[in-house]
């Protein structure tokens, strides 16, 4: 069923021991009818090999042990850390706080480079990851299903009470990725977890964005939106940061616990009102919020001195390596966007109308494009917003007159749309691959029904034996979404 190219590093899905077993149980039992004769046709195997390998060379630009290391510079023994333009002296003196998704190689990387003044550390991950022993750091998994935990907070105030130790010489390095905030909660005084996560489930359930969501997420909390660099003055807090959110806005990346706050409770009651979900949110939230403003010790420029932000990784690193891989493969590249969003349906069909305008030109282009769209889930199926947006792209490229006219001239395209953590919606898939003559009159009905149900996992795993289906594994990285257009000369 799944498709796996060992030759490009893909990794094997049996090997995904993550994956809920009730999955499975919504496959159907009979394939898609295929659409033999065109999903056949030449050219379109090595576009689509193509297009894997520039994605591994995306996915491989932003693996974050690579990222942190780039960032840190320190020659063998030396006294010294240099990250930028800055020098740290090192003196047996150096914390770790972790937080998020793709933090455990991060912070081995960081560990092996400072492994001689490392004193202490605490690194917080999903429950399940693989994450063998480093040593002196506590490693804590939480944060299931991407919601806090005692266990994540349990790992919050631990790392808050070991930033409120350091003294001027000490060093407290801080590695954060998409998932932060989930990893690393700890609410205000006067307000419980559980209360906490009320207000965040009714912000996402009323279709939040992550800027009104980690804005309400910093002002409940006592160590996100700066407090963590607050906590850990007068010591020198470095945080290396990559960035899941469209735009790179370090207040917003795991809701910036580093970065100087600049909202405030009136913008939280503003988001409130703007979603109608005053009845949703907990009285406690509400009285802090209507009460009297946070005191502003966050909002003081001068604790921030002591603080250096680095944003080690975006999707713009990984796009940008596409684009040279698909360069070295002979493409002609272009970046067509980093801030890609919108609904996932919408977003997929423009797609198809951009795939089918260059195909008409047959010339070897590649065009490479980023960020994140979004779903409405409606129906009762198995899928992820990249599957979903390249469903979407197949069945319009099947209704579009333009597509089989196009097919004919023999210029073979393909649309692979990826997110880059690996599992797109709760789906042992990446994402999926769309193009011309995927979808026929045998299997035209089928997709549009899989379409409209939110079905596209289902739909992609049972065509063609699952070879239009992009599957990585965890990546252990997260920079949002990679959508790659490929089109070929036309074959002789
Ligand atoms: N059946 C479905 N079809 C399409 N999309 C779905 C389906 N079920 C869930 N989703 C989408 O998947 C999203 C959650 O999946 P995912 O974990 O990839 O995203 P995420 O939580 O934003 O994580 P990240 O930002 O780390 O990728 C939901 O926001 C929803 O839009
Ligand atoms: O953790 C979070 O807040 C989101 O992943 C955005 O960074």
């Amino acid at each position: 069923m799944v498709h796996i190219s060992s030759s490009i590093g893909f990794k094997v899905i049996a090997n995904c021991g993550y994956l809920p077993g009730a999955l499975f149980s919504v496959l159907p039992r009979h394939a898609v009818a295929r659409c033999y004769s065109q999903s056949c046709h030449d050219g379109l195997g090595t576009l689509k090999e193509n297009a894997k390998q520039i994605l591994t060379a995306a996915l491989q630009a932003v693996a974050p042990e690579t990222l942190v290391q780039r960032a840190i510079r320190r020659s063998a023994c030396s006294q010294y850390l240099h990250v930028g333009d800055a020098t740290y002296p090192l003196q047996k003196n150096v914390y770790i706080a972790a937080f998020g998704k793709g933090v455990y190689p991060m912070a081995k990387a960081v560990t092996s480079i400072v492994h001689d003044h490392l004193v202490d550390g605490i690194v917080s991950v999903p429950a399940g990851s693989s994450t063998p022993a480093l040593s002196n750091l506590q490693i804590i998994q939480g944060g299931r299903k991407n919601l806090p935990d005692s266990n994540s907070m349990m790992a919050a105030d631990s790392i808050m009470k070991m930033a409120n130790s350091l003294g001027q010489h000490d060093i407290l390095l801080v590695l954060m990725t998409g998932g932060g905030s989930a990893l690393f909660p700890l609410p205000v005084h006067g307000v419980t977890l559980d209360e906490k996560l009320q207000a965040i489930k009714a912000i996402a359930n009323a279709g939040g964005d992550i800027f009104q969501l980690n804005t309400i997420r910093k002002n409940l909390s006592a160590c996100k939106g700066g407090k963590l660099a607050l906590a850990a003055n007068p010591a020198k807090v470095i945080s290396f940061i990559v960035s899941d959110v469209i735009g790179d806005n370090l207040e917003i990346i795991a809701s910036g616990p580093t970065v100087k706050d600049s909202s405030s409770h009136k913008d939280c009651l503003t988001i409130i009102k703007n979603l109608s979900i005053d009845k949703k949110i907990p009285t406690s939230v509400l009285n802090l919020f209507s009460g009297k403003t946070c005191s502003d010790i966050a909002k003081n420029k001068q604790t921030f001195n002591n603080v250096q932000n680095v944003l080690i990784g975006s999707n713009k690193v990984a796009i940008h390596a596409a684009f040279e891989k698909a360069s070295q493969l002979g493409f002609d590249a272009t970046i067509h966007s980093t801030t890609v969003c919108g609904e996932a349906k919408d977003v997929g069909k423009t797609y198809c109308q951009m795939l089918l305008e260059n195909q008409r030109l047959c010339r070897k282009v590649c065009i490479l494009s980023g960020g994140e769209t979004t779903v409405r889930v409606e129906g009762s199926g198995v899928g992820g917003r990249n599957q979903e947006f390249a469903l979407s792209a197949s069945v319009q490229m099947f209704e579009s007159k333009l597509a089989s006219n196009l097919t004919d001239k023999k210029c073979p395209a393909v649309l692979l749309s990826a997110g880059t953590d690996g599992q797109d919606g709760p789906t042992p898939a990446a994402g999926a691959f769309a193009y011309p003559g995927q979808l026929c009159d045998n299997n035209i009905n089928t997709a549009r029904h899989h379409l409209a149900n939110n079905d596209s996992y289902t739909f992609f795993s049972t065509l063609n034996n699952g070879d239009d289906l992009i599957v990585t594994g965890l990546t252990n990285t997260n920079v949002m979404d990679i959508q790659i257009m490929l089109i070929d000369e036309p074959t002789t």
